[in-house]
């Protein structure tokens, strides 16, 4: 069986290579079905093609994507996600695809993210991340309802020979499903150092004033922190304990360079299989209580807040509003629940439609971002005043990461609840609505709690 497969996939490779023409992007798709393999330890064999590596694990399915290497980048220093919509169709125009299974997360998929705020200036922090940037993987595992998938995606040239590709192709995936000899160590923090949290304050306390003075209703606002860890962190042993402490969020990781940017994140911003659509609204904010007692008294104080509901409300207007122009049949209950995590719970109002026909998630993904969730309302306002007055690169942090395939699928989240790794260092990122009644302090004490996921599995608790 395993010959009649490479034949196929030797044909196809061949094929391609005299198809080609001079300028434009040919690439071979193959997938197939493995027997269960961790995708954990998948991800970890693929440490020796080092900073191309991508991972990621729905919230509530039991499903995981791991890319590895890059067969094709599609990225832009521009502010345009359509461009990355244009180029990825005619990528695919032109690609050449074995995927008798048509599994979410096979064929010819792409992993990426963007920046938060293209539109500004952003620092050395983030040199290894632009403003939007997908990866094609050579190869990718798939595990979906049980069953695991293996596709090995090849940017075939006009001078390559099939046998040849296809005797690297089986090497690395050789590599890539030998068992491992051991497993990375766990890092702690050895410092950590909080970044002006006294002027965030202070800004908080002028975003109040400037939404009591009608400039603004909403502005999220975000702070950092610096950890020196006492060794160079292992992404893998990262995501290992996040996938164990934070089992109702999207765990997700993006290797760029010697950096990797990292997390988990319980934002939905928009899920789409077919046409089937759904999207999340998040905002509203308390601690989880030390006793069965005490957190019921934080749930039902959360729900009857008049703040974080204001906070809430905001983000399902502008989200009901958006999905309008996109989507028919748009379910949006008119009452929040909450959505409890391993440190917090949160304001959760569950969003469900169908996407009209000839859009795609990315131009869902153009109309949300930034939701109010994550930049405040009305939209440019709340981004004018995050541009002038919040010292912080966001980077990649608040903005959505996440993937699509070739059948029209994909997922995104909003990437919070995340750090930037680099080596034996790492920069936390967190932040709140602020509203009218916003207190500073109480604000201050709320990103404190956001920070928790990232700082257990880093050693800092
Ligand atoms: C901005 C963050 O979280 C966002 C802000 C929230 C709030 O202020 O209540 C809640 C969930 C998120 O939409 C973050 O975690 O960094
Ligand atoms: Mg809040």
């Amino acid at each position: 069986m395993l010959k009649i497969k490479e034949d196929l996939l030797e044909s196809m490779l061949d094929k391609a290579i005299h198809s080609i023409q001079s300028s434009n992007i040919k690439l071979v798709s193959y997938t197939k079905q493995l027997d269960d393999i961790n995708p954990l330890s998948f991800f970890e064999a693929a440490k020796s093609i080092r900073g191309n590596r991508s991972f990621w694990k729905s919230s509530v399915d039991d499903f995981y994507m791991v890319g590895v290497g890059a067969a094709f980048e599609i990225e832009t220093e521009q502010p345009d996600i359509l461009y990355i919509e244009n180029k990825w169709q005619t990528i695919l125009e032109d690609a050449m695809i074995h995927n008798p299974y048509q599994v979410p997360g096979t064929g010819i998929v792409a992993l990426g993210g963007m920046a938060f705020d293209p539109y500004k200036k952003s620092t050395d922090l983030w040199k290894n991340y632009n403003a939007s940037q997908f990866t094609i993987p050579e190869f990718t595992l798939t595990k979906h309802n049980g069953n695991f998938y293996f596709t090995s995606i090849v940017r075939v040239n006009k001078n390559d020979h099939a046998k040849q590709l296809l005797h690297q192709l089986k090497g690395k995936e050789k590599e890539l499903l030998s068992p491992l000899e051991d497993w990375p160590e766990k890092v702690s923090v050895v410092s950590k150092e909080e970044i002006k949290p006294e002027q965030w304050k202070q800004t908080v306390q002028k975003a109040t004033e400037e939404i009591k003075k009608c400039n603004a209703e909403k502005i999220v606002l975000a702070r950092e922190i610096r950890l020196q860890l006492s060794n160079q962190a292992e992404v893998s042993n990262v995501l290992e304990q996040l996938i164990d402490t934070q089992p109702t969020s999207y765990i997700f990781a993006f290797e760029h360079g010697e950096d990797c940017f990292i997390g988990a994140t319980p934002e939905r911003l928009v899920k789409l299989e077919g046409r089937e659509l759904l999207s999340t609204c998040l905002a509203g904010t308390a601690p989880r209580g030390m006793t069965e007692e005490e957190d019921q008294k934080y749930k039902f104080s959360l729900l009857q807040d008049q703040k974080n509901r204001e906070e809430h409300d905001f983000v399902v207007q502008m989200i009901k509003h958006a999905m309008e122009e996109y989507c028919e049949n748009i379910d949006i209950p008119n009452e929040p629940v909450i959505l409890a995590l391993t440190n917090l719970q949160h304001l959760y109002t569950p969003v469900r439609a169908t996407l009209k026909e000839g859009y795609s998630i990315l131009n869902i993904i153009d109309n949300l971002h930034p939701t109010p969730a994550l930049g405040g309302t009305p939209r440019k306002e709340s981004l004018e005043f995050i541009r002038h007055y919040e010292q912080l690169d966001r980077g990649w942090y608040g903005a959505p990461i996440g993937w699509l395939d070739s059948n029209e699928n994909g997922e995104f989240a909003v990437a919070i609840r995340s750090g930037l790794i680099q080596g034996n260092r790492a920069t936390l990122f967190a932040g709140c609505g602020i509203v009218e009644d916003s207190n500073p302090e109480a604000e201050y004490e709320e990103t404190n709690i956001k920070f928790l996921p990232m700082l257990s599995v880093l050693g800092g608790l």
